[in-house]
């Protein structure tokens, strides 16, 4: 169960501050797959922030017994100073992984990044540093995945081997997904959160949930 106990998130603007979330306390049901559904700027994002622990609520806090993985797209913990094998050896070593060597050996190879492995993560394309961060990822064995961008990172030859890795893990772990395809959402999650306007309503079922989401 992951918890979000009386969560303020706000963002000051030019505008004044930002109200995301406002005193927001809600238990995320643990042993499901779950889609986070909501318009644009709704604040799907910034709930998986708070969930990695990549970023602070403004008050309150969440509380988890899971381990969880950290969203793709922010490849949270990759420096750009270090190659990506390092990177790699560092993340393996910070999450507890006892064999380091096979571990640099699958990113590699399920990476697709080649001789870049060894160079400098600066000098990656965006695509390739989303590429290192999954392959980082799905690699270790966490609780929860945090999935925020599988079906949209790297070419289509890596997007399948992501896909195909995701259908392994959601097989023994569980997933909690941000997309805006329906038809990836319905691949791996059986539930839904529906975020409104700062409010989340869990569905036990994945098309109640999408049939709310359409219909807001
Ligand atoms: N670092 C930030 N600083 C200021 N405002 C931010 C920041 N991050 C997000 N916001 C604001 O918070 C709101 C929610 O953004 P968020 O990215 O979480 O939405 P989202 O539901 O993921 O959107 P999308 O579907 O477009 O990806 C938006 O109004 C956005 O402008």
């Amino acid at each position: 169960m992951i918890r979000l106990d009386k969560v303020t998130k706000f963002y000051p603007s030019n505008l004044g501050d930002q109200y995301i979330f406002r005193d927001l306390s809600f238990d995320i049901p643990g042993g499901h797959n779950i889609a986070i559904l909501g318009s644009n700027g709704s604040g799907k994002s910034t709930l998986f922030r708070l969930i990695a622990g990549s970023e602070y609520p403004s008050s309150g806090r969440i509380i988890t017994d899971l381990t969880l993985s950290w969203p793709v797209a922010l490849a949270t913990g990759i420096h750009p100073e270090m190659t990506g094998r390092e990177n790699a050896r560092f993340i393996g070593r910070v999450n507890g992984v006892t064999d380091l060597a096979a571990y640099e050996e699958r990113i590699k190879l399920f990476s697709g990044l080649g001789i870049h492995f060894d160079l400098f993560v600066r000098d990656y394309s965006s695509g390739m540093r989303s590429r290192l961060a999954f392959a980082c990822s799905i690699s270790i064995d966490f609780d929860v995945y945090l999935i925020d961008e599988v079906t949209s990172v790297g070419d289509a030859n890596f997007r399948k081997r992501a896909k195909d890795a995701l259908q392994r893990i959601s097989d023994h772990s569980n997933v909690i997904m941000v997309s805006h395809q329906m038809s990836e959402l319905r691949k791996f999650c059986d539930s839904a959160i529906v975020l409104d306007k700062g409010e989340l309503t869990f569905y036990n079922d994945l098309e109640e949930g999408i049939e709310r989401y359409q219909a807001l």
